[in-house]
């Protein structure tokens, strides 16, 4: 008789545009050979759902839609639009290399509003996952109707692994988590690693910072810890710009911010 499979913890890694760009403006590489090589040394005892954005910034690598309307929010969709398929080719190309099956999936924030759409997204990762593909999940930014709802892929990040019910859930970005507001100002940044009191951590945001690429800045990243939080999902936010940062937070290597 065979073994009984071992059952994996399943961590959803939301990785941003600055992380995938390694602040530039290019898709780095570099970045996604490293996550596929996490992935594949951590792949007896985890499996993996990805939230990645990075789909405009790749867009603007191959045309350039810029008007004096650049900054509408179609514009930003058509770029979105453009981008994504080669956002997943270079996943499945540098997944490839290391032994590593892809795969796409589009959500809007609607689709967490019906019953059947939840289960059909259940459903459909579930599957992916038990045959070995790793679902790389963007917003569906076409039919993203607002300025609040597009780009916030934190927050679909959060929603997704309540819904998923995962085990973590890892927010890549460019610092090494949330910095206390003082330290983070005085260019002296301190990471806040055990985070209590939501209402405390709000105060530590740095209103309207955000990175080149980012969207949402730290403060779309407070919102997804909330609805984690509140489905029971411990969270992590890490700095993914740095090599092995997955492996690195998981044997406490490196400052991260963590919410239980
Ligand atoms: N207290 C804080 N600690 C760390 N970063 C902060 C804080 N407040 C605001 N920020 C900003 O949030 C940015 C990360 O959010 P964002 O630019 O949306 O990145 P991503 O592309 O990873 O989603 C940081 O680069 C920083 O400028
Ligand atoms: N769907 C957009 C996501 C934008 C977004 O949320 O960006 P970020 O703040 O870097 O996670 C894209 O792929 O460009």
């Amino acid at each position: 008789m065979s073994k009984p499979k071992k059952k994996k913890k399943r961590i959803l890694l939301k990785i941003g545009s600055n992380t995938l760009t390694k602040e530039s403006d290019q898709i780095s590489r570099g970045k996604i050979e490293d996550i596929g090589r996490q992935i594949a040394a951590l792949q007896d005892d985890y499996e993996f759902v990805i939230v990645s954005s990075g789909a405009k910034v790749v867009a603007k690598q191959f045309v350039n839609l810029e008007s004096t309307y650049s900054e509408e929010i179609n514009v930003k969709q058509a770029l979105t639009s453009i981008g994504q398929p080669h956002l997943i080719r270079i996943f499945q190309e540098n997944f490839r290399e290391l032994g590593l099956l892809a795969s796409q999936c589009l959500l809007s924030y609607s689709d967490f509003e019906k019953e059947e759409s939840k289960k059909n997204i259940v459903n459909t990762i579930n599957i992916l996952v038990d045959n070995g593909y790793i679902p790389i999940i963007n917003e569906n930014d076409t039919v993203a109707t607002d300025e609040i709802q597009f780009g916030d892929n934190d927050k679909l990040a959060a929603l997704t692994a309540a819904l998923l019910e995962v085990d973590l859930l890892i927010i890549a970005t460019n610092t090494y988590g949330i910095y206390t507001a003082k330290s983070f100002k005085n260019g002296h940044p301190e990471t806040i690693t055990e985070v209590q009191n939501f209402s405390e951590l709000k105060k530590e945001v740095v209103d309207n910072d955000k990175s080149s690429h980012g969207t949402g800045g730290m403060s779309s990243k407070v919102v997804a810890l909330e609805i984690a939080n509140k489905a029971n999902i411990e969270t992590w936010i890490v700095n993914g710009l740095k090599d092995n940062f997955i492996i690195n937070s998981i044997n406490q290597k490196t400052p991260f911010t963590k919410i239980e």
